[in-house]
């Protein structure tokens, strides 16, 4: 049985834009109702690399402290290894981050950070393919659908082992923010559920 008064599992929410999902993520886990404190799991910070981020106004809605990050020691430093875990952060979520996550924080949270990618991976994924470049790829290869992938992070771009991924149609008319739109209501209805399952796969 859960304390709902102290959650066993924090997370790390790592973003660099608007945020829509680290919304939902919030949503999910921090609310103040029964079925979100039921689930021990809370969204204890947020980390960017971008001090204009959409996702940082609404770690303030909720009142999730924020850390903004720094490059030279993100890559050459310590990853922010000792602030995660001097925080308690067990598991960590990126939901729109553009930086490649480094070796030492990968080995320091093994299987423990996660990703979602907005096309069906291994197709439409590596260096470049964030965002609406994704999309345009996909509209300019004529694909009949596309999706989102949801994987466990290691040290090469969208390489590691797929948890969960969803299809959606693409259409002959549509644009990078009409695909967008469609591939945001798919991470918005599967994320939060994905990474809980995961979080208590490995408790
Ligand atoms: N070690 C890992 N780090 C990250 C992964 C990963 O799988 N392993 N996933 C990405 C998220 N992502 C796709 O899902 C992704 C994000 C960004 C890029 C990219 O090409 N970034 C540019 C820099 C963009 C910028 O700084 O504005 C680049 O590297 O030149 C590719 C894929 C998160 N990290
Ligand atoms: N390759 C990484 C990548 O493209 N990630 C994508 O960035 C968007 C962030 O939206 P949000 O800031 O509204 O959550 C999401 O669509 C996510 O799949």
């Amino acid at each position: 049985m859960t304390n709902s008064a102290s959650p066993r599992t924090k997370i790390a929410v790592f973003a660099s834009g608007a945020g829509s999902n680290a919304r939902k993520l919030m949503e999910y886990f921090n609310s103040n109702t029964p079925a979100s404190q039921e689930k021990g799991i809370e969204v204890a910070l947020v980390v960017s690399n971008k001090i204009d981020a959409g996702v940082l106004q609404i770690a303030a809605e909720y009142q999730v402290p924020t850390l903004i990050i720094d490059k030279e020691k993100f890559f050459r430093g310590n990853a922010y290894v000792d602030e995660l875990k001097q925080t308690g952060i067990s598991f960590i979520v990126l939901a729109g981050f553009l930086w490649k996550v480094p070796a030492a924080l990968i080995q320091a949270f093994s299987g423990s950070i996660v990703n979602i990618h907005p096309a069906l991976l291994p197709k439409y994924g590596g260096k470049g393919m964030y965002g609406n470049f994704v999309h345009e790829s996909v509209i300019a290869n004529k694909e009949p659908e596309s999706g989102i992938t949801i994987h466990v992070v290691d040290e090469v771009y969208d390489n590691g082992v797929h948890l969960f991924q969803a299809t959606c149609p693409v259409f002959p008319d549509d644009t990078a923010a009409t695909l967008a739109q469609r591939i945001h209501k798919l991470e918005h209805e599967h994320y939060p559920r994905v990474v809980e399952e995961t979080i208590k796969a490995k408790r």
